[in-house]
């Protein structure tokens, strides 16, 4: 593809649609993850519904040299839920359970949804958030489209009252975007200093 002119340009209708399908899919987990959660659908379906996304299209070329590079650097998703689509069937993906990283391998036709830390927050620690990275292959490139959905109650990040005694501190959500933003650059987790001890 050539970058002459805007993604926007390029992809048109296609990325509407993608963008539609993906909130449309997010409303779709939130029901089940109100259920799990003893929350009202509506409750957890508004925290999402109306906010803004971001998509990210990674291309990981192959490497000879794995041992000497890392594709993404282990790392924590900032928003609220993550749904990455794999475009091949290059494995890279891992994530960390007790300390060992476990490789995700692509299925076919399916997706890999995570955990943000603003859902971490909404859910009051309920659901985690999990580290993650990306090694490159030896042999083939790897393709991922990645959408993020924000997510906030009002405009504020904070735990859902009806999940108890709150265990995170509530927060602008402008404020919160700035210093994830700066605590990812630092190599911190923001999340980890609106944890009330
Ligand atoms: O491309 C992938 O598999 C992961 C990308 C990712 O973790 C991210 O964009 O936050
Ligand atoms: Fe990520």
């Amino acid at each position: 593809m050539s970058f002459g002119l805007p993604i926007r340009q390029h992809l048109g209708d296609a990325l509407d649609k993608y963008s539609m399908e993906m909130s449309n899919l997010t409303s779709r987990l939130t029901v089940f993850m109100a259920s799990d959660l003893g929350v009202e659908q509506e409750t957890l379906m508004g925290t999402f519904q109306g906010k803004t996304q971001s998509v990210a299209f990674h291309y990981y070329p192959p490497c000879h040299h794995p041992d000497k590079v890392i594709g993404i650097t282990p790392h924590h998703d900032g928003l609220g839920l993550t749904l990455l689509l794999h475009v091949d069937d290059t494995p890279g993906l891992q994530v960390r359970k007790n300390g060992r990283w476990y490789p995700l391998n692509p299925l076919p036709g399916a997706f890999v949804i995570n955990v943000g830390d603003i859902l971490q927050i909404l859910t009051n620690g309920t659901y985690k958030s999990a580290e993650h990275r990306v090694l490159p292959d030896v042999e083939k490139g790897r393709a991922t489209v990645v959408m993020f959905q924000n997510a906030c109650v009002a405009g504020i990040v904070k735990p859902l009252p009806e999940l108890g005694e709150a265990t995170y501190k509530a927060i602008d959500h402008v404020e919160y975007v700035k210093g994830n933003f700066r605590a990812l650059a630092e190599g911190t987790r923001f999340v980890d200093g609106l944890k009330i001890m």
